[in-house]
């Protein structure tokens, strides 16, 4: 991968330089050399006075143009889209805070924003439970009483909105009658795989996009819906854990910027959700993913800022819910985020801090409940002079393992064999303390439990290791963080 240099002033959204000399002409741009390299490049229009970045990858037989991601202050222009906010599941939780949020996006009309939703307020957890009760005891799926309470919540945000239901019932795409349908077939088979799961789940953001834009629209706002995995968010195959794959960024960014201008109208996104590469099914993006959804399309786009708009007033020292008393961090790094969230922090998607990093595009968390709460802001760098601890987070139900050597001290090689096993195995370790005879590990319990054959596959673990070392398995473990300025962690 390399990027190379910048050029300003051209015009055309995105186009295929293959077929525009032209613009190559105008823009310093070899062409020559370039199409040797690559079969098309894609051109984002760049906003006005806006750097364009190429980013060439050879192996991808595909050189990407993408507009630079900082807009500076006047030269953001007006007509463009320029941040994404985000806003959870508990932002929009019932027809008076969907009222609320557009109040709130209403209230930046300088901005010209990307809007990502998740499902509203517990919709995913009620979801996967109808689904674990449709595959396990039930005799009619739709009596399940989660079943019930998703369809009676949406229902009612839709008349108090004065919405059509039509929106989510009784006329395609009918949502409530397709999960309907999904839950009784759960039901049917008595199973609910990974896949099914990530389908299953999906319905919610799948609504409440649906239900917001139409609100939006009525109140005279112009607004246009959007299914992740129909605009190109394009993921591995790793049901309930996809990773987010790079051809999402130019495909997304094409998507979205096209549209807006050919007509302009705010994008209402769904967070979480994307579509695998290999099966062409829904999968989603871990819990919490619509963090990522937002990062990832800010990155594509380039845009100036990604707010992700939460239920607190910040990242807070610690969780809330362990210490009421925890108060927000007003300035964090990406890295600082990254481990934060990583460790436990429920507030951040451990993976949504990457595309922000990559395009060096500042990310604020804010509260939606508390909109003049300052909130925290998540960038490149920050003054770390006096920052000794940031926060303490809590990670649960670690799987653990303390391998000690069986050979002499002085042996050399064993860590080397010891994580070889794990490469080989495919499994993700996370915290590691090592002497020179044993080494204490954990693994990356995100990776681990959302997939099948996992007892399997510790036990695969175990036997490999039996061969070199003593090994104690030790599950539902805890690790507790301390995230702080490693520069100042030792004299
Ligand atoms: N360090 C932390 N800082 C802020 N919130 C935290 C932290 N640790 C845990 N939380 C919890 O994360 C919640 C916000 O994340 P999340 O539920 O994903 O929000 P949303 O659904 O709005 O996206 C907070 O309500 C809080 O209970
Ligand atoms: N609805 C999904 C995705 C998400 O990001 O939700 P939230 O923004 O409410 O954490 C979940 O509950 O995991």
């Amino acid at each position: 991968m390399a990027t190379a240099t910048h050029l300003c002033g051209i015009k055309t959204p995105y186009c295929f330089l293959k077929s525009n000399r032209s613009l190559c002409s105008r823009s310093r741009l070899d062409f020559d050399s370039l199409a040797k390299l690559c079969g098309a490049i894609r051109v984002p229009a760049p906003s006005r006075g806006r750097g364009l970045k190429f980013v060439c990858d050879a192996r991808k037989n595909d050189v990407l143009v993408q507009a630079e991601p900082k807009i500076q202050g006047v030269e953001a222009s007006t007509n463009q889209l320029s941040c994404v906010m985000k806003f959870g599941g508990s932002s929009v939780a019932s027809a008076d805070r969907m009222k609320e949020v557009a109040e709130l996006i209403l209230s930046f009309p300088e901005e010209n924003p990307v809007i990502v939703l998740s499902a509203m307020g517990k919709t995913t957890n009620k979801l996967i439970l109808a689904g674990e009760k449709a595959a396990s005891c039930v005799s009619d799926a739709s009596e399940i009483d989660e079943l019930s309470f998703v369809k009676e919540l949406h229902y009612r945000t839709v008349d108090e909105l004065g919405l059509d239901r039509s929106l989510i019932t009784g006329r395609p795409p009918d949502h409530l009658e397709k999960l309907d349908r999904l839950l009784n077939g759960i039901n049917a088979l008595k199973e609910l795989t990974p896949r099914s799961r990530d389908y299953l789940v999906s319905f919610g953001e799948c609504m409440s996009t649906r239900i917001f834009a139409a609100y939006l629209n009525k109140i005279g706002v112009k607004a246009r819906q959007y299914d992740a995995f129909d605009i190109g968010f394009i993921t591995t195959d790793d049901f309930t854990n996809a990773d987010i794959l790079d051809a999402t960024y130019p495909a997304v960014a094409n998507r979205l910027h096209g549209d807006w201008i050919s007509d302009p109208a705010i994008p209402i996104v769904t967070g979480f959700l994307g579509k695998g590469w290999r099966t062409c099914a829904v999968t989603t993006l871990g819990r919490g993913g619509s963090d990522l959804t937002a990062t990832t399309i800010g990155n594509g786009l380039g845009l100036r800022e990604i707010q992700v708009w939460k239920d607190v007033d910040g990242v807070l020292t610690c969780d809330p819910n362990i210490y009421p008393g925890a108060e927000p961090v007003p300035y964090l790094t990406f890295d600082e985020a990254a481990e934060l969230a990583y460790f436990g922090a429920q507030v951040l998607h451990p993976q949504s801090m990457r595309p922000a990093r990559e395009g060096d595009i500042p990310v604020r968390v804010k509260n939606s409940y508390n909109r003049k709460a300052p909130g925290t802001l998540i960038t490149k760098s920050r003054d770390m002079s006096k920052a000794i601890l940031t926060s303490i987070v809590l990670k649960r139900n670690v799987t653990m393992l303390d391998i000690v050597s069986t050979r002499m001290r002085g042996q050399f090689g064993f860590l080397a064999k010891v994580f070889s096993t794990f490469e080989d195995l495919g499994i993700s370790v996370d915290v590691v303390a090592t002497s020179e005879v044993s080494i204490s590990l954990t693994l990356d319990p995100s990776k681990l439990w959302s997939r099948e054959l996992i007892q399997q596959e510790l036990d695969n673990v175990v036997e490999e290791l039996d061969k070199i070392a003593t090994v104690n398995l030790l599950q539902h473990r805890s690790i507790v963080s301390l995230i702080g300025n490693v520069q100042r962690s030792s004299l």
